[in-house]
């Protein structure tokens, strides 16, 4: 947990924190001793100025406890609120630049309790921290001693009250620690439930399991609550319980102390601000022993944060990258015996693919679902890192590019279309921030998306809602490669982009990618499972679990690959031929 303060919290706010606490028990300490002073000199003598004078000390020492305990609650928020502020920008910032791998590591949901849910718990506790933890022995030695001063005898009471307090709080760490560690991971639970519904539910009412996924969800939600209600009635029964031990302390102080009074032992002022003291030791014990019981279940959740901070990136940058040329023209993308293999999977996905693309050609690459296609593509922008073998772009190893530099060569359009909530042109401005409203137009008119855009009368200005759920998935597929377009790019990557579309408008589309002078210029990778899609492509691979067996133009192919031909008969028999 200290760890994850490092850095991110200032030392100033500590300093600082711990000075005005400092301050605020000085003047809380003194307050006991100036009601013994008031009763024992001032009420017992009848004399009126010594108690306005004593009145109005008093009096300051409770304005300044009130401002010092301001100061410092004011300085703990902000200090706490600002490490929590500074942990989700970093933990967003590590999970923006992982490579896949690691973020397959994390469930998704998991990773938003951790940043949301769990930095709460870190700031929480910093709070409590920075006020009570610090606060609590400087008040519990201090009103110990005070206590002891005022009468040693009566200090004798907590040889009793305090072994008494030591078994309740044991009790408490007990049963309330386990409780609270949990929560953590039932949130966690409660929220993949959740977003697995809400993701989900279109296919959760068309399969009619709307009562099962209620059930799940209820039997999540009962878990998570059952357990606060324990979390809660442990702690609601531990302040009668407190309140009893610190009643019982002073019952026991008022009947030993009133003993001593008779027997003019002690004067009464004395008395009362024994009774003062005693209930700020025990007050004092019982906030250690929350934060104790606070501080667990917020180790668990630093836990759950360092996991993300400990993810190491397979992806390694060269600490000397190469420049990369963006200008258009002149490019060359190879991949030379390449192999590749996800974590912990045992065979490879890819094994010994070859392939070489100029600027102005188009690579095809086809073949059965689960073939290889996506992993292959992915590789281009580093998303994973080849096993074996060497992808070059421009005659040098893409590992020699800085990654940032490298994406910006690579304009990629993935098989799940996904636009951002915002306007239509802050999405198609993504790769491409100073756009001209010109230019979007013109990647629009290549993906075919003109026409649907232009009929709302926002222009480029109408509304995307979240994923672009207020387009079909066929216009959703248009806007990402116009998105795509949009970026000028050395090579541009289709995922199975034009899957969602009417043949016609697949054939339009690529026709139009062929004509444009920017793409003429480019390299166009488009992965497809039509054989129309890649039809005209200048070189076509094709994939059969991982491996290439078959590369050249269609007519070479489908005279000459068996598998191709398989292709191209499945999709006869469906009417679906080019
Ligand atoms: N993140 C991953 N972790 C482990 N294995 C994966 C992962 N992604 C894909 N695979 C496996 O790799 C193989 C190839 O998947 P890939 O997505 O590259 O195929 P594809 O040809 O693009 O399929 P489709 O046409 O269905 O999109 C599959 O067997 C799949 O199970």
């Amino acid at each position: 947990m200290f760890k994850l303060a490092k850095g991110r919290m200032s030392i100033w706010a500590v300093v600082g924190a711990v000075l005005f606490m400092i301050v605020q028990v000085t003047a809380n300490l003194n307050i006991p001793s100036l009601t013994s002073d008031i009763v024992n000199n001032g009420v017992v003598n009848g004399d009126i100025d010594y108690i306005w004078h004593v009145g109005m000390k008093m009096i300051g020492f409770s304005l300044l406890s009130i401002a010092a305990a301001a100061s410092n609650v004011f300085i703990a928020s902000q200090a706490s609120m600002k490490l929590g502020h500074r942990l989700r920008n970093d933990i967003y910032g590590k999970v923006i630049n992982m490579s896949n791998d690691e973020y397959d590591q994390i469930e998704t949901s998991s990773m938003i309790t951790r940043t949301t849910n769990d930095v709460i718990q870190i700031q929480n506790v910093y709070i409590m921290m920075l006020r009570m933890m610090l606060m609590s022995p400087v008040m519990l030695i201090g009103a110990s001693f005070l206590a002891y001063n005022k009468n040693h005898r009566l200090t004798l009471i907590f040889l009793v009250v305090l072994p008494i307090m030591l078994v309740f709080v044991g009790i408490l760490l007990y049963l309330a620690v386990p409780k609270f560690k949990a929560m953590q991971t039932k949130t966690d639970r409660l929220n993949r439930v959740f977003r697995e519904g809400l993701t989900g539910v279109r296919v959760i009412r068309a399969f009619r399991r709307d009562k099962f996924e209620q059930d799940r969800f209820e039997d999540a939600n009962r878990d998570f609550t059952q357990n606060a209600i324990n979390v809660n009635i442990i702690m609601a029964f531990s302040f009668p319980a407190i309140q009893l031990i610190i009643s019982g302390t002073n019952v026991a102080i008022v009947w030993f102390g009133a003993k001593l009074i008779g027997a003019q032992a002690m004067p009464v002022g004395n008395l009362i601000s024994f009774m003062a003291y005693a209930a700020q030791i025990l007050v004092s014990f019982m906030m250690l022993s929350m934060v104790f019981i606070m501080i667990p279940r917020a180790q668990a959740s630093a836990k759950r944060i360092q996991e993300v901070f400990d993810l190491r990136s397979t992806l390694k940058e060269d600490t000397t990258p190469v420049k990369t040329d963006n200008t258009p023209g002149n490019h060359s993308l190879e991949f030379s015996h390449v192999d590749y293999r996800y974590a912990n999977a045992e065979e490879p996905v890819l094994t010994n693919v070859d392939f070489k693309a100029d600027s102005g050609q188009t690579v095809g690459i086809i073949g059965g679902t689960g073939s290889g296609k996506t992993s292959l593509v992915n590789l281009i922008p580093r998303f994973y890192d080849v096993e074996k073998g060497e992808i070059s772009l421009d005659g040098q190893d893409l590992k020699h590019y800085g990654l940032a530099d490298l994406r910006d060569m690579v304009s990629f359009v993935p098989q799940k279309a996904v636009l951002f909530r915002g306007t239509l042109r802050e999405n198609m401005r993504f790769g491409k921030p100073n756009a001209t409203d010109e230019e979007i137009w013109h990647a629009l008119g290549i993906a075919q998306a003109t026409d649907f855009v232009k009929e709302s009368p926002e222009g480029l200005d109408q509304y995307v809602e979240q994923n672009g759920d207020n387009y079909s998935g066929g216009q959703r597929q248009r806007l990402t490669i116009a998105r795509a377009l949009v970026k000028q790019a050395a090579v541009y990557v289709f995922d199975d982009s034009f899957s969602a579309l009417d043949f016609k408008t697949d054939s339009v589309l690529r026709q139009a990618l062929k004509n444009d002078e920017h793409m003429q210029q480019s390299i166009i990778i488009i992965v497809a499972e039509r054989i129309a899609t890649v039809a005209d492509a200048d070189n076509i691979l094709v994939l059969d679990e991982g491996k290439v067996v078959g590369q050249g133009t269609h007519d070479e192919l489908k005279n000459s690959n068996e598998i191709y031909q398989e292709i191209i008969n499945s999709q006869i028999k469906k009417g679906d031929e080019a």
